[in-house]
């Protein structure tokens, strides 16, 4: 079985972080295993706070994964802190991971922020540039490309300057932008390759770039080349956006049984030979 690795943040809600990370690696049968950057107190309707975990507890759990499994990818969420976003770098050097999906998580969809300012910098000059892809939204792209928020700029202005960072692919992710389509680009240095998708209209779209990006880590550890592996992500999140998981009283996360007959599978006892005893 394919092994894949998220370096991320838990949201005890449930609906991104690493919690939705495992269930979509799941969703694509590939073994998820996971290090815990940070631990938010979180819901549908927001973040409540959150502590990161020491730098010393995220190498050890970084060392003890690395040494043992073997990862055919991973992926990073929420860092967090320059200094976490350093040791994760060493590690993947140490231990020399291919297929690295970067998800420069700053700010949750419920507008908490989730990474410390000085960290930006960090993210662009050690993390992007050992990245296969980079996954920001449309905010993240423009804070990467020291843009302000109201700034009005092309996806593809923003994926070609943040191709200059040193990674392999960017997809700007145009989730926020308003419009009857849910469009994401993906540059490689020389061509835009559009994946679009109908917008649904809704507001539960929590965990929506968590699931993106895991999707895509999940892909290329089945060894899907990487249009082929966005293109079966994106497809996965529009399903799951459109499913939704009406859980909470806030903006609700996507379902990741949304191409399930139902929401536990077949535990029929038909499929089943119990012994009683
Ligand atoms: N309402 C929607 N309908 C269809 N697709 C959507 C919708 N909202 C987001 N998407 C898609 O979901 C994926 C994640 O994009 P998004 O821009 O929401 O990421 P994000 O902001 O990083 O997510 P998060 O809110 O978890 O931080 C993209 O493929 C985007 O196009
Ligand atoms: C832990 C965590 N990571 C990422 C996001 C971004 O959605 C979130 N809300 N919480």
């Amino acid at each position: 079985m394919k092994q894949v690795l998220t370096i991320a943040g838990s949201d005890s809600g449930g609906g991104a972080g690493i919690q939705a990370d495992l269930k979509t690696m799941t969703a694509f049968g590939v073994y998820g295993a996971s290090v815990i950057t940070a631990v938010t107190a979180q819901n549908t309707l927001g973040v409540q706070g959150f502590e990161t975990v020491s730098i010393d507890l995220v190498a050890k759990q970084l060392d003890s994964v690395l040494s043992d499994l073997k990862f055919s990818a991973l992926k990073t969420g929420m860092l967090a802190t320059s200094e976490i976003i350093e040791v994760v770098v060493d590690k993947i050097k140490e231990y020399q991971v291919d297929n690295l999906v970067v998800d420069p998580v700053m700010v949750a969809s419920s507008g908490d922020i989730l990474l410390a300012e000085e960290a930006i910098t960090t993210i662009k000059e050690e993390l992007i540039p050992i990245a296969k892809v980079i996954t920001p939204n449309l905010n993240e792209a423009k804070v990467l490309t020291g843009r302000g928020i109201e700034e009005e700029v092309s996806l593809e202005i923003l994926a070609s300057e943040l191709h200059k960072l040193g990674c392999e692919y960017v997809l700007v992710k145009g989730g926020h932008q308003s419009g009857e389509i849910a469009r994401d680009l993906l540059y490689d240095g020389v061509d835009f390759i559009e994946f679009s998708a109908e917008r649904i209209d809704t507001k539960d779209t929590h965990g929506t770039g968590c699931t993106l990006s895991s999707a895509i880590a999940s892909n290329l550890a089945l060894e899907y080349e990487i249009k082929e592996a966005i293109q079966r992500s994106k497809k996965y999140i529009t399903e799951a956006i459109k499913a939704g998981c009406k859980v909470g009283q806030g903006n609700n996360p996507v379902n990741h049984f949304a191409d399930r007959k139902n929401s536990i599978g077949d535990f029929s006892s038909s499929s089943l030979k119990l012994n009683s005893t």
